[in-house]
């Protein structure tokens, strides 16, 4: 509580991303994957607030609340928890409360889980005041909470290699349009997509794999921020794999394509479809014919590439919940 009596609570937008490319290499002894990725952040926001509570909960608001575990799964929660043990005991360590806006697809290859982790990190950090806490050390945490959170942190376009957590930015100047694909109800769980794209390699005998590098086509492409030389360039190694639990998608992409995108990809492991368009009226043209042509699902225009996760509001006293259903509530105490 401030002097004043007013709580501070602290907002943040984050975006969702795309894999522009997703080169998948050999299975490492820990389980994963070595990768490597180009992250591309799009127009689709979560909102998160973060202000100090009596107990940890998280709430959820939004079209895709139903879908999101309000309880100690939650990756949000998790984050602060994890910032939290790395508080002094001077400054106390109070629970938060975290309300999402919830506007990315869940489960749909966007890292819409990572995006709120990544959000919560920024949000504490700057509630808490932990001004000594910088980027690196964020990321480090971001790194322990799942390979995607260290990009959301920065956003823009950027290589991750590793298993996806180590991040480096790429040169981009320009913006790219694209229309989303989000398959109603659909959903790919992550670890189910890679061990298909490993059954799918061992049947065909490659198992054989080099360590996993960004193209040259892509990056050249990337600088100029030509749309077809993207186009040309994109590639998803998980793509296979999430048509053949989800052949769905493969309809999706090919109406995408005779509707005149310049190139359609599945977004990291899916099974959300992204298409990249020339212009916001090809983008426009698009959506209209994918929503009278193609199968059922939610289409929406972003571009990209856009900032990673920023403080939008810093506030005495918190704004109430957006209206709407809200999910979640307390949680038992927590000893960080
Ligand atoms: C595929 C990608 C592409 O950006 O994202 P999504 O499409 O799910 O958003 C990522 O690699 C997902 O990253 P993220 O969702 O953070 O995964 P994590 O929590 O770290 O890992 C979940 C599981 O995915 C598998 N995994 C993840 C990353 C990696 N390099 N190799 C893997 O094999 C492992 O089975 C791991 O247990
Ligand atoms: N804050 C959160 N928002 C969305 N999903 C979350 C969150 N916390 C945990 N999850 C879990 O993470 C899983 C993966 O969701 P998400 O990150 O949206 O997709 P993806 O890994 O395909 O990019 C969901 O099925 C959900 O159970």
């Amino acid at each position: 509580m401030s002097p004043g009596g007013s709580t501070e609570a602290v907002t943040v937008r984050v975006p969702g991303k795309i894999n522009l490319e997703l080169v998948v290499g050999p299975l490492r002894e820990d389980g994963y994957h070595e990768l490597s990725t180009v992250f591309h952040a799009v127009s689709v926001y979560d909102r998160v607030t973060v202000q100090p509570a009596s107990r940890w909960s998280v709430h959820v608001t939004g079209p895709f609340a139903d879908r999101v575990p309000t309880g100690p799964d939650n990756l949000a929660l998790q984050a602060a928890r994890a910032l939290a043990r790395r508080r002094s005991r001077r400054a106390g360590s109070g629970p938060v409360r975290i309300d999402i806006d919830k506007q990315i697809p869940v489960a749909g290859g966007m890292a819409g889980g990572s995006a709120d982790a990544a959000a919560t990190l920024v949000a504490c950090r700057e509630l808490w005041a932990m001004d000594h806490v910088d980027q690196d050390t964020l990321e480090g945490v971001a790194a322990g909470l799942g390979s995607d959170v260290p990009f959301l942190l920065r956003g823009g376009t950027a290589i991750g290699s590793g298993r996806g957590e180590q991040v480096t930015p790429v040169l981009a100047r320009g913006e790219l349009h694209w229309v989303l694909w989000v398959g109603e109800g659909l959903g790919l769980s992550t670890p189910e997509v890679y061990a298909e794209c490993d059954r799918l390699r061992a049947e065909a005998g490659s198992t054989d794999l080099p360590v996993p590098q960004p193209s040259g086509e892509l990056m050249a492409a990337l600088r100029r921020m030509e749309t077809d030389e993207v186009a040309a360039a994109l590639r998803n190694d998980l793509q296979a794999a999430a048509v053949s639990l989800q052949p769905l998608l493969g309809e999706v992409l090919d109406t995408g394509l005779e509707l005149g995108a310049r190139a359609g990809i599945v977004s990291g492991s899916g099974p959300t479809v992204a298409f990249l368009v020339g212009s916001q009226a090809e983008a426009i043209d698009l959506s209209v014919g994918l929503a009278a042509n193609g199968p059922t699902g939610d289409i929406t225009r972003v571009v990209g590439p856009v900032p990673g996760a920023q403080v939008v509001q810093h506030h005495r006293t918190p704004s109430p919940p957006p209206p709407g259903p809200v999910r979640g509530g307390p949680l038992g105490p927590v000893h960080g």
